[in-house]
């Protein structure tokens, strides 16, 4: 039997250029055919290394000194970049971000889901790439007595103060600042996970950015908050935008940041916000997309890859809060929309209420064991739209899917990997990948997110 040798140690110090990008941002280099991973590199770039840890199929290096450096190297705008691990690939350039999310798809596409022909368009990237997210929650500690917020270091519970973080709306910025002060002021105590002690936990900013309006969550041990009269008024004073100022409190040992109970200490219990023309209500603990004017982006993209006339019975999977079941309520005969979380389905009923959408039913469950049950009633959808997790669609799900036979499916995804595992299922059951687009949700991370759209074969010719 082939004894499989790896060609490096620990410690040893070497030279090497990189030849790809994970899909986690680190650089790939090649040592007699052993895979290396070394954070901080780009493709093209020849590089002093140091390994630090070697495994049997590959290992990890640290860079040492750039020898030759990429073009397409950026000088990192944030600061703590090295130290927050929010983002990845800061020191890419932001053009060649967008070439690399498109070339990441194609490649685990034709990878992992043998298709090799299927048009990847140019990724669609955002023209200002910072400043996007429109919610921030921090973990509070203290430093000399002091109460900071900011992030853990990487690998570590250690909280780093942080003053600003360049993909975060700067008002969200200005509420954890103005909250930090006021714990200060008023001697609340910060959380001390490792005792169990002390008082506030996590800050949470959101921001509708559309509407401007604002709610400040303090997440608390218990339910007590001294001086919490002070506390609202100095929050309102400072953020003259504020609507919602709310508590959740979270009394158990763990590191989920919100427990079961939420009161609101002043205003309403949510903020508003629009993707596109469609308003959502978002309260503290809502799922609601981060960067919605990339939401709309992709949605739009979804929508166009339905081709929908306003005859189509449509059922959107995995359908969360709903988002894409009400933008294509309105082009769509009817939406049936299955989420397994009934706080987010509540959430989508609310949603279709507010716009005053009718033409959309909602159910809870898992969207493998409703969809064969609608089926069975007679559903038949000619357009399903799927938005699953990061591990993709549900066998079971998939085979529903080829029963039904829709003329199209449009697949959102989070998770090139899956998609494209999911998308040779499709491919084998008499359906043809038309074309992917990528769309960068999250500037400056590794993530990316495409849509693609699938046809039945008998429709392949047609748009
Ligand atoms: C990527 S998100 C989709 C978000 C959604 N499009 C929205 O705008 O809110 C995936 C969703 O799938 C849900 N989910 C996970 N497993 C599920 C299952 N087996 N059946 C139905 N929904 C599921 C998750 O709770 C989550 O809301």
């Amino acid at each position: 039997m082939k004894r499989e040798t790896v060609p490096v140690r620990k410690n040893d110090q070497l030279q090497v250029t990189i030849e790809d990008l994970t899909h986690e941002g680190a650089g790939v280099a090649k040592v007699d055919g052993y895979t290396l991973f070394v954070p901080n590199t780009l493709p093209g770039e020849l590089v002093d290394i140091k390994v630090i840890k070697t495994n049997k199929g590959f290992g990890f290096a640290r860079l040492l000194e750039i020898k030759k450096e990429s073009e397409h190297r950026a000088e990192p705008l944030c600061p703590i970049y090295h130290q927050c691990g929010g983002c990845q690939i800061q020191h890419l350039s932001y053009d060649a971000q967008l070439v690399s999310k498109q070339k990441q798809v194609k490649d685990v596409l034709e990878r992992i889901g043998g298709l090799k022909d299927v048009t990847v368009h140019p990724t669609l990237g955002m023209e200002d790439p910072w400043r996007y997210r429109n919610k921030a929650q921090v973990p509070v500690g203290e430093e000399g007595g002091l109460v900071i917020a900011g992030f853990y270091q990487k690998r570590s519970h250690r909280i780093i103060n942080m003053d600003e973080c360049l993909i975060q709306h700067e008002e969200n910025d200005q509420i954890i600042r103005v909250v930090k002060n006021i714990a200060n002021k008023y001697g609340i105590r910060a959380y001390d996970e490792e005792k169990h002690r002390g008082t506030l936990r996590h800050v949470v900013a959101r921001k509708g950015k559309v509407t401007n309006e604002v709610m400040v969550v303090l997440v608390t041990r218990g339910k007590e908050l001294p001086n919490k009269k002070n506390i609202i008024e100095e929050i309102q004073a400072q953020i003259p935008n504020v609507k919602s100022i709310v508590q959740n409190i979270n009394p158990k040992r763990t590191n989920v940041i919100f427990g079961d109970e939420t009161n609101v200490l002043w205003g309403e219990e949510y903020i508003h916000d629009y993707i596109g023309d469609i308003k959502f209500a978002i309260s503290a603990r809502s799922f609601y997309q981060v960067n919605p004017e990339q939401t709309k982006v992709l949605y739009d993209k979804a929508l166009e890859y339905a081709n929908l006339t306003g005859k189509e019975t449509v059922i959107d999977a995995y359908c969360g809060i709903g988002t894409i079941s009400l933008f294509l309520a309105q082009r769509a005969k009817h939406v049936y929309g299955v989420e397994i979380v009934p706080d987010a389905i509540a959430d989508a009923k609310r949603n279709a209420e507010l716009n005053g959408i009718t033409n959309v039913d909602f159910a809870v469950g898992e969207a493998e064991k409703i969809m064969p049950w609608w089926y069975a009633q007679g559903i038949r959808a000619d357009v399903i739209v799927v938005d699953p997790p990061r591990k993709g669609c549900d066998a079971e799900l998939l085979e529903t899917i080829l029963s039904m036979k829709p003329k199209r499916v449009v697949y959102v995804s989070c998770n090139p990997a899956t998609l494209a595992r999911d998308l040779k299922v499709l491919e084998e059951g008499g359906y043809v990948t038309k074309k992917v687009q990528p769309v960068d949700m999250f500037p400056h991370s590794s993530h990316v997110e495409s849509v693609a759209q699938i046809v039945l074969e008998e429709e392949a010719g047609t748009k």
